[in-house]
């Protein structure tokens, strides 16, 4: 999942986009980027690295302008390398740079056509393939101007050929910034506005928390389909171009992604775990009756708030029985399986006290490969646990993800093809309860009854563009198992990658 952003300003932008990516941070830890528009020059600087490593004041200095783009990458197609970090940049027609979050599910397709069309893709990015299709559209406007229905036009014909999850924001030099959504809405997209002594300014990010966090106003969502065009003298336009849009945002982001503080689709993300908490309390009250637990806690971070519902619901205490080391980032976004095996005793410690003699209920938002949860238990009995139940506010994970979130095959989840005591056993709790689906979608619904549907395909299956068969997840496996994607990033750092970056 990563975090985008894009700004027509009135004034510089630099400190505008890396403040508002480093509260996206959350969704990407990988790689970071901005580019910016220095009068007919693009300034880019991205590498891997976490926003605050990546962008020195030298490289500050350099990325002038008033408008320009920044990305927080999580890779979910091709490689690690640095190369691959966003925005991507393609030098016609006039200069396109793009950032994307989400995944595409027609990349293969889509690539082969680009080179039908003698277009050049440089890396194995599903984005650069993006950036590379909307190029194409522009290019056959032939205008020196463009007109803001001359992008919509083209951002149209890219709904109509691109299958997958999207939220975009391009900047077209001498024109203006782009930024669409796919017709599921799948990812989020918000816009925002700063009124100014001399005219109003444009944002669209990822979440609300990034125009919170630099000052801008939240306008509205984009929809589903929605484009909307912000040329370089600040003039707003906006329009549908998607033929069927229908909202079916990533469930996911309520549970796990998204920040708390953070409003996606017109849904607090974190009422909205509040409610997962209230609907999971009712269950293991119901399912549970005689239950023996003597206290409830969280497993830092995502899933506090939805313990502590859980704790007021059972009349149990609520109690911070870990501790997370906060210079360390999200487990589950990490690369590998062996560093995110090692990250979670380094990021979470138990304090003893709250474990010796008693029978905890341990909650998590989500299991996903059970890196977590198997480890936190073994903690959890280390300190003096008697009993120690685990809840999980996520029903079980058990289909792969192919929208933008790294869970690409069945065999790395720890549910798949097992039931609720099979998972118990194996990361070692004396009974498990997962939330049903329907109270999952309906805790999230509360809040926006508006939204008919979610996007809940890791936990029925369903993939909701209708273009995900057995042997597409087969293809996926093989392209992005743990081994397959170690083996693939040995090499990096030897490679010779083209993309722009400031020497020193
Ligand atoms: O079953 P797993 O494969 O371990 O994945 C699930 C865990 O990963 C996430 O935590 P993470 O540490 O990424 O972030 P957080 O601090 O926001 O909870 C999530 O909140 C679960 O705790
Ligand atoms: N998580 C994402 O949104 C990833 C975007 C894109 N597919 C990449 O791998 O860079
Ligand atoms: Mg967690």
């Amino acid at each position: 999942m990563c975090g985008i952003v894009g700004i027509v300003g009135k004034s510089t932008v630099n400190q505008t986009i890396y403040d508002a990516l480093t509260v996206l941070q959350h969704r990407g830890q990988d790689a970071a980027g901005i580019v910016t528009v220095d009068v007919n020059a693009f300034r880019l600087r991205k590498a891997n690295g976490l926003v605050r490593d990546v962008f020195e004041p030298k490289h500050m200095q350099r990325l002038q302008g008033n408008a320009g783009i920044g990305h927080v990458r999580y890779p979910t197609a091709g490689s690690s390398s640095a190369s691959e970090a966003q925005p991507f940049y393609v030098n016609s027609p006039f200069g396109i740079s793009l950032a994307h979050n989400g995944n595409l599910t027609n990349t293969l397709e889509l690539a082969e056509s680009l080179i039908r069309k003698r277009r050049h893709v440089n890396t194995t990015s599903d984005s650069e393939i993006l950036l590379n299709l909307l190029a194409d559209e522009l290019q056959e406007t032939r205008s020196l101007s463009l007109s803001a229905d001359e992008v919509f036009d083209a951002v149209a014909k890219v709904h109509a050929q691109t299958r997958g999850a999207y939220a975009v924001t391009a900047m077209i030099i001498g024109q203006g910034l782009v930024a669409f959504r796919d017709p599921f809405g799948i990812r989020p997209l918000i816009l925002g506005k700063n009124e100014t002594a001399t005219g109003t300014e444009y944002m669209v990010a990822s979440e609300s928390v990034a125009l919170d966090a630099v000052g801008f106003e939240v306008m509205r969502d984009v929809a589903p389909g929605e484009a909307i065009y912000i040329s370089l003298d600040g003039q707003l336009f906006t329009r549908q171009c998607a033929v069927e849009p229908s909202y079916a945002p990533c469930i996911f982001e309520f549970v796990y992604f998204a920040r708390p503080d953070s409003s996606i689709d017109k849904v607090s993300v974190y009422a909205s775990r509040v409610n997962m908490g209230a609907k999971l309390g009712a269950k293991i009250k119901k399912e549970w009756e005689d239950h023996d637990i003597d206290v409830v806690i969280p497993i830092p971070e995502t899933s506090c708030d939805i313990a502590l519902e859980i704790a007021r619901c059972m009349d149990l205490p609520y109690r911070q029985g870990f501790v997370k080391n906060r210079y360390i980032g999200r487990t589950f976004i990490m690369p590998g399986q062996q560093e995110r095996k090692k990250s979670v005793r380094r990021k979470l410690n138990a304090i003893n006290t709250e474990f010796k003699g008693k029978n905890v209920l341990l909650v998590d938002d989500s299991i996903v490969r059970g890196t977590t949860s198997e480890q936190i238990i073994e903690m959890a009995r280390e300190a003096g646990a008697k009993k120690v139940y685990f809840a999980s506010a996520a029903p079980e994970i058990r289909f792969p993800n192919v929208y933008g979130i790294d869970m690409p095959t069945s065999n790395e989840l720890i549910a798949h093809g097992r039931d609720a005591d099979e998972i118990a056993k194996i990361i070692g709790a004396d009974g498990i309860i997962f939330q049903d689906l329907t109270d999952l979608v309906e805790a999230v619904r509360m809040e926006n009854p508006d939204i008919k549907r979610f996007e809940t395909s890791v936990f029925d299956g369903h993939y909701i563009t209708n273009d995900v068969n057995q042997s597409y997840l087969d293809h996926l496996t093989q392209l992005r198992n743990d081994d397959a994607k170690a083996n693939r990033n040995k090499d990096i750092g030897t490679n010779l990658e083209m993309h722009n970056e400031c020497h020193p």
